[in-house]
């Protein structure tokens, strides 16, 4: 469970610069739920993921996962247990260590980091992970991970995130790099290993499609403010049309960008 009781988020308060990127967040998320975010530039999405991985520092507030208060933890102790990944594909891994390295360093994730090789019976576990991303990755465990497509990287970056199961996995716009047929794929092996492993998830997308399509949840933001929670059967029942409508009207913003339907 993730609860987010009244977070408050100032940059540089006190001078003419001072900005409340989030102002007095509450939210509460079961175990499994996967909430889609949508909102304008500068609507605070990127400055929710950054404090609760403890990137930045709330000026107030609590964020609870699991039971346990992560106001006052580093940053490097919530990622023992916080997967991100981010929209640059050459973010989350290694380039000049090869794919078996770098998930071998993911499976230690929480534990002392070592490069030791993998038994017999790891590598075959490995392997068939990658074989599920269908991306022929399986045949290429040797093989350097910066010479790898954005596509083929994020989905790799993506296993090393879940690899081992995260308690909370951070996506922040994890395919707005990535070639529209590329990032369905990848959006679909996301879905896939939230759902197997029922992994609680906040996606950030500027995609309307994308978020209805997936999660069972999706949160509007805007003023770092969260204005929206649509879920259960609205949710279920609500159309393409009816989100960017219920969107641009309680956010005012019409931009193009934001409004695209299909990427495909
Ligand atoms: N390190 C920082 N110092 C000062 N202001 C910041 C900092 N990071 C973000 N902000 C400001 O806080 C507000 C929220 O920014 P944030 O990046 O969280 O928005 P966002 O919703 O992720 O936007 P986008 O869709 O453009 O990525 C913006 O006004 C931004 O300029």
């Amino acid at each position: 469970m993730l609860e987010l009781k009244d977070v408050k988020v100032v940059f540089n308060p006190g001078t003419v610069n001072e900005k409340v990127a989030l102002n007095h967040i509450n939210l509460l998320l079961e175990d499994g739920d996967f909430v889609t975010i949508i909102g304008s530039n500068g609507a605070g999405k990127s400055t929710l993921f950054q404090t609760i991985a403890g990137a930045v520092e709330a000026s107030q507030g609590q964020i609870i996962l699991n039971q346990k208060d992560l106001s006052d933890m580093p940053e490097y102790q919530r990622s023992r247990f916080i997967g991100r990944l981010f929209q640059d594909p050459l973010k989350g891994t290694a380039p000049s260590m090869t794919i078996e390295e770098n998930l071998s360093l993911a499976s230690q994730r929480g534990k002392h980091f070592s490069l030791k090789l993998f038994s017999h019976t790891h590598k075959q576990e490995m392997k068939q992970a990658l074989k599920e991303l269908n991306l022929g990755l399986d045949e290429r465990l040797d093989v350097k991970v910066g010479t790898l497509s954005g596509g083929q990287r994020q989905a790799l970056t993506l296993l090393m995130a879940t690899y081992v199961t995260p308690q909370l996995l951070l996506l922040d716009e994890h395919t707005a790099a990535l070639d529209p047929k590329t990032a369905q794929k990848v959006l679909s092996i996301s879905s896939k290993l939230v759902e197997e492993n029922h992994i609680t998830t906040l996606m950030i997308t500027h995609n309307m499609e994308d978020a209805l399509r997936y999660g069972n949840k999706t949160m509007i933001m805007k003023d770092g403010e969260i204005i929206a929670l649509i879920e259960g059967e609205r949710r279920k029942n609500m159309t393409v049309d009816e989100l960017i409508h219920l969107y641009s009207t309680s956010t005012h913003d019409y931009n193009d960008r934001l409004l695209l339907r299909d990427s495909n």
